[in-house]
């Protein structure tokens, strides 16, 4: 039995991420005229498994269709993606060689067949024996020259598509990095959407660019060198076998047809007959273009030897081209995922953190708000804020209190930047807040929200996060856990004090221990604005004690900004602001608002401390 290896059978072992809808090369049925490698049944089997995989293919294609389409993008053509893939060039380029070398072993096989059928008709056993192992060793060398090509084309090509990979997945991360939070309120930019782009999407453009490309061509070089050899052998002859090509895609697809009708029950039954029917569709061609040989052969047109050349020449050649034809179905995908990727590249942040444009005052803390209105991107018809105006001097503590979904978070939001507002402006300090640099403003400001962020790293790195581990000493560390009031528990009670890992999300702690410990990060950041959005609502009332004591430390000598719903909390604040509907709608000391018997005092009663 004859079975020359393909590109498909080492690109399946070398590759990674290698194409579902590849033939499988070791039950492949290759459209030659000597074998039938594999039985009914694996047929069967190998059917079923093409039509899930080109099933999973579709949906996947459809996914990459919808999401493109969402981004907003256009499917990116072959030039796009290789000039992408410009620093890869020099490994691109003997990617290609390799490939077009290989390309040779075909038409090569096809000839060394037909010496061999001539060496067997010498009847001298000497000369057949010497012919015969001349010969083989022509096999041997082939098969060298094919491992060697082969190794190269497929080393180069994963050497081209995966620096390509890790460039457009460092970049598009990169590029994550720098969008405002109003990119990530877009569906189309949750977590999970981000994770599949960085993950699934950016290998999927490598595809373009793969082992595939060079089944493409190996398939090209190999048939160019088929057909040329074979009108040089035989015109006639080439001219029969190319018009009848377009009969075995018939048989091909009619075989695909009656396996998928089939059911398990009658299979049996039908299977010689039917068996016996396909074979000799998918072989018409080279039933007839034997008939034709024969044909020439007879009126002396062509050599037998000819005949069996162009035969052998054709055949090896074009059955390239089902190997090549794997590559289309990945490509479309590479076009589809390179629109969605090559859009989020080219998207630029409205708030870039990592700019340096922008002023660096000093900050000392004063903020005001002048008439700002804002709505979420995500819902522009619904106003959050309606010309709100807000003064807070340097060093005072300011609470904000107000019905649910009045805007108290979003004004944290727009202090820290994470948003512009369309209407009125922020001042810190006299500065307009969007003239300043970002950086600079969020360095100067922390945030402490109701629900701690702690990553999966020890104590310490946790507290130090974003500044590396020798930016802080441990001096400050200890400092701000003391304020913070959890250094006690940490060097008492774990045993690898500020060495102890917290877990995922801090779960090796307790909620009291997290907010303390993120009180801690953002004191040993020395902000000169805290913001304290409900930063106690999640505690018991004991842990609402300990972390209440460590934010009125905390929020000493410097402009504190308090959301409570816990009024409780915020008695002793410098001015406390009530807010309804994105308006300021009361504001004064504690006592001067129960004095006012208005909406403060209102709120006062329900939570039964109007006697304050
Ligand atoms: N990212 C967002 N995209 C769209 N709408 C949002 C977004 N964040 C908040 N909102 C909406 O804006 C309104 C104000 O939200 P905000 O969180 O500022 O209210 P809040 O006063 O802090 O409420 P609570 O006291 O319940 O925390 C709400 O109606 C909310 O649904």
């Amino acid at each position: 039995m004859i079975h020359l290896p393909t590109r498909v059978t080492y690109a399946r072992q070398a590759s990674t991420f290698s194409t579902k809808s590849a033939r499988s090369p070791s039950v492949s049925t290759p459209r030659n005229p000597f074998i039938r490698m594999i039985s009914i049944d694996q047929e069967v089997s190998i059917k079923k498994k093409e039509k899930e995989s080109q099933e999973d293919e579709k949906s996947e294609k459809e996914r990459l269709r919808e999401e493109l389409e969402k981004e907003g993008g256009k499917r990116q053509g072959f030039r796009k993606i290789l000039l992408y893939a410009r620093p890869e060039w020099k490994y691109l380029i003997l990617a290609l060689i390799a490939s077009a070398l290989s390309g040779f072993v075909f038409l090569a096989f096809s000839l060394f067949f037909t010496q061999i059928i001539e060496v067997f008709s010498i009847t001298d056993t000497n000369k057949l024996k010497h012919e015969g192992h001349f010969w083989a060793l022509m096999f041997v060398a082939i098969g060298i020259f094919q491992g060697t090509t082969m190794f190269l084309s497929i080393f180069f090509f994963a050497l081209t598509s995966e620096r390509m990979t890790k460039r457009l997945r460092s970049n598009l991360f990169k590029n994550i990095m720098r969008m405002d939070i109003a990119y990530f309120d877009m569906p189309q930019h949750s977590s999970g959407k981000i994770s599949t782009r960085l993950a699934t999407d950016t290998p999927n453009v490598k595809t373009a660019i793969d082992n595939g490309l060079g089944g493409v061509v190996q398939a090209v070089v190999s048939l160019i060198l088929g057909i040329t050899f074979s009108f040089y052998y035989g015109w006639q002859m080439a001219i029969v076998m190319l018009a009848i090509f377009p009969l075995a895609g018939l048989g091909q697809w009619l075989e695909v047809k009656y396996f998928e009708n089939r059911h398990e029950k009658d299979k049996k039954e039908n299977e010689n007959a039917g068996h016996l029917a396909l074979e000799a569709i998918e072989n018409i061609r080279t039933v007839q273009s034997l008939t034709f040989g024969l044909y020439l052969i007879e009126n002396g047109s062509l050599e037998p030897m000819n005949v069996m050349k162009v035969l052998f020449a054709m055949s090896f050649t074009t059955g390239s081209i089902g190997w090549a034809a794997s590559y289309f179905p990945e490509y479309t995908k590479a076009r589809l995922a390179a629109g969605i990727i090559f859009k989020m590249l080219r998207e630029k942040s409205k708030i870039d953190s990592l700019m340096d444009d922008g002023q660096r005052p000093f900050i000392n803390g004063t903020i005001e708000l002048k008439d700002v209105q804002f709505a979420y991107y995500e819902r522009p018809e619904s106003i959050i804020l309606k010309g709100l105006d807000l003064t807070i001097k340097q060093g005072q503590t300011l609470a904000i209190v107000g019905p649910s979904g009045c805007g108290k978070s979003t004004v944290i939001s727009l202090l820290e930047r994470f948003y512009d507002p369309f209407g009125g402006k922020i001042l810190i300090d006299g500065n307009n807040l969007r003239e300043m640099n970002v950086s600079h403003v969020r360095s100067q400001i922390a945030l402490v929200s109701q629900e701690p962020i702690l990553f999966d790293c020890s104590i310490k790195e946790n507290i130090t996060y974003g500044y590396g581990p020798t930016f802080f000493t441990m001096n400050q560390i200890k400092q701000a856990c003391k304020i913070a009031n959890i250094d006690k528990f940490i060097e008492n009670n774990l045993s690898e004090g500020y060495e102890t890992r917290v877990g995922e999300k801090g779960v090796q702690l307790s909620g009291g221990q997290k907010q303390r410990i993120a009180i801690a990060r953002a004191l040993i950041r020395n902000p000169k604005i805290l913001l304290l959005d409900e930063a106690t609502s999640a505690l018991d009332a004991e842990s609402e004690k300990i972390v209440q004591e460590a934010l009125d430390r905390a929020s000493q000598s410097r402009t504190c900004i308090i959301i409570a719903h816990r009024l409780s909390t915020i008695v002793n604040a410098d001015c406390i602001v009530v807010m309804k509907n994105g308006v300021v709608i009361e504001q004064g000391t504690h006592t001067e608002l129960i004095n006012k018997r208005g909406a403060y005092y209102e709120l006062t009663k329900t939570q039964n401390m109007a006697s304050h």
